[in-house]
Order: C-alpha cells, then sequence, then structure tokens
C-alpha cells in the first residue's frame, strides 16, 4: 500500500533529523540518527522494547530533554512554539479525564486546544465519527475499556486537524477489528487531509499496514523504506524476516569487528550468535509475530 507522496518538491519533509540524539539517565539513547519522514505518508516506526521509538517521538514532538543534533518538524525546530497547533501526539498512557464523559474530555480539549466555541460541537462530532465512538460519546471515561480509552486519547489528538500526528503504539490492546478500522482511518487522514503520520509499533503484522517503515534497534536505525523495499533487499517474504535479516546481518558485522576468541569456525557458532541476536531483537520465545513483549 504504497502511498503517492503528496508532498511538493519545494515543501520540506514532515520530519528531518541530521545527527540527532539523545541521553537519558546519563546513556546516549539515540544515536546520530539521519532520516526523513515525508509528508503525507503513513510512516511506521518498528523496533522491540527499548529501542527508542518513545524517545523519537518524545523529541519530535519536543518533549524530550537533553537532544542534540539537527532535528526539524514540518519545516521548523523541534519544540517551537510554533508547531503546538500543528502536531498531535499521542503517548502509550491514554491522557483522559476519568471524571468527564467522552465527550465532555473532547469538548474540554478542544476548548484548551483554542476551537472556537461555534465549531466545538461539529469538530467533536467529527473526531468522535474517526475512532467510532458515538456510542459511547455519554459514558464517564471512568466506564470505558483501555482500548475505548485509547481511542478517546486519539480523537482528542484529532481535534484541530493536525498536519502530522504522533502515535505511540495506537493500536495495543484492540482487537482485530478495530485495529483495521484504525489502520483505514490513519490513511484516510493522509490521502484525504493530506497529514503525516508516525506511528510506533512492535507488531510486525502492522507494518505491511505502512507506506514506509524504519525499523530502529539499540537506538539507531537499522533499516528504512517501504516494506516491499526491505523485503526485497533482504530476500525475505515478511517485514518481520526482513527485520529478523537485518539484526542478524549487523550482529555479524559487530561480531566480524571484534577477535573472535569462540572461533573455531563453525557455522553452528555464528549463527547461533546471529540466532541469539535476532530472538533478543525479536524477543520471541516462540513463533510470535511481535518483536518485543
Ligand atoms: N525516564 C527515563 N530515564 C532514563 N532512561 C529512560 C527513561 N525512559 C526510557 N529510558 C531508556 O531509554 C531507552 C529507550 O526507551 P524508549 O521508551 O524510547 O523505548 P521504546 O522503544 O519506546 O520501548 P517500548 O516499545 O517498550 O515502549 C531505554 O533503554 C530506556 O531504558
Amino acid at each position: 500500500m504504497i502511498n503517492n507522496h503528496r508532498e511538493g518538491s519545494s515543501s520540506p519533509p514532515a520530519v528531518h533529523a541530521r545527527d540527532l540524539g539523545v541521553v537519558r539517565g546519563g546513556k546516549p539513547v539515540l544515536k546520530k540518527l539521519e532520516f526523513s519522514v515525508p509528508r503525507g505518508t503513513v510512516t511506521g516506526l518498528l523496533g522491540p522494547s527499548g529501542c527508542g521509538k518513545t524517545t523519537l517521538m518524545r523529541a519530535v514532538v519536543g518533549a524530550q530533554a537533553r537532544v542534540t543534533g539537527r532535528l526539524e518538524v514540518l519545516g521548523e525546530r523541534a519544540g517551537s512554539a510554533a508547531l503546538r497547533h500543528r502536531l498531535g501526539y499521542v503517548t502509550q498512557a491514554p491522557s483522559v479525564y476519568l471524571d468527564l464523559t467522552t465527550r465532555q474530555n473532547l469538548d474540554y480539549y478542544a476548548a484548551v486546544l483554542g476551537v472556537p466555541r461555534a465549531e466545538r460541537a461539529d469538530q467533536v462530532d467529527a473526531a468522535l465519527t474517526d475512532v467510532d465512538l458515538h456510542s459511547h460519546a455519554d459514558a464517564l471515561a471512568a466506564n470505558l475499556s483501555g482500548g475505548q480509552r485509547s481511542r478517546v486519547s486519539l480523537a482528542v489528538a484529532l481535534l484541530g486537524a493536525p498536519e502530522l500526528l504522533v502515535l505511540d503504539e495506537p493500536t495495543v490492546g484492540l482487537d482485530p477489528v478495530l485495529r483495521r478500522s484504525l489502520w483505514d482511518l490513519f490513511h484516510r487522514l493522509a490521502a484525504e487531509r493530506g497529514a503525516t503520520l508516525l506511528i510506533s509499533s512492535h507488531v510486525m503484522d502492522e507494518a505491511d499496514r505502512c507506506d514506509r517503515l524504519m525499523l530502529m534497534r539499540e537506538g539507531g536505525i537499522l533499516a528504512e523504506g517501504t516494506p516491499g523495499e526491505l523485503r526485497a533487499r533482504t530476500g525475505t517474504d515478511s517485514v518481520e524476516d526482513a527485520f529478523l535479516r537485518l539484526v542478524g546481518d549487523a550482529a555479524d558485522d559487530e561480531g566480524n569487528d571484534g577477535d573472535n576468541d569462540e572461533g573455531n569456525g563453525e557455522g553452528n557458532g555464528g549463527n547461533g550468535a546471529r540466532r541469539r541476536a535476532a530472538d533478543q531483537a525479536a524477543g520471541r520465545d516462540g513463533s510470535t509475530a511481535e518483536v518485543s513483549r
């Protein structure tokens, strides 16, 4: 599902990073990242738990301290006040007021965002339609399921029609039908409103729903491209296998860079290291399609 890229040649990418680094807790968690996210695309950020997806998203929305290098968002420096109304960000923890109903939450956030009073009801209705929550519009958030609360958070992010939506694992805890309808919504937002979506996921079977992917590992970008390009580059049939192949190749490269004391030259030793690195990256002990968790 490759989007036609709608960005004009003169329009800067939605996100542009050069030599981007972040230190957290005294440790470098993002290391010299270089990438661009084209406008009007659904770009997936995939990688195992702890590889730095959330940190990267926080840097993009201007919520991360100790960012070094260059990071431009919609042509502005990340974190600049001019971006406040052009971005929507949904964290992994739904941020809704439990003592308000779904509609009251949306109405409140619309007011905070400065949506004119006369437009508020329409915008709230549109957001409720987008996330399919009309049937729970008057339910207290406290009485919603976890997945429903995440959708309220997503609806909040849609208010004001932001140009860039940064969504941290928006489909966690949702059933397959809802997941599909949200992915359809993400593509509609890109195709019909020209929005750019940067979406993190650790579920590899969602990778094929993205126009483009950035595969992350240990604070770096392992590879980027369309799902088809990544499959073709690695000679694999799925993005999950492409990821594991790339992790294995990176482990081989790292192994070749140093001395190999174990080295009796047996294929099994190398394959074992490669396999361990891939399994570790995938967080897998069996045949799960998830990268981690
Ligand atoms: N508040 C913090 N203080 C110090 N280090 C942190 C903090 N939050 C995260 N880290 C570290 O930063 C690294 C990247 O974490 P991050 O949350 O960005 O990863 P992630 O890929 O989003 O993981 P997940 O998929 O589990 O959400 C991890 O090594 C983590 O331990």
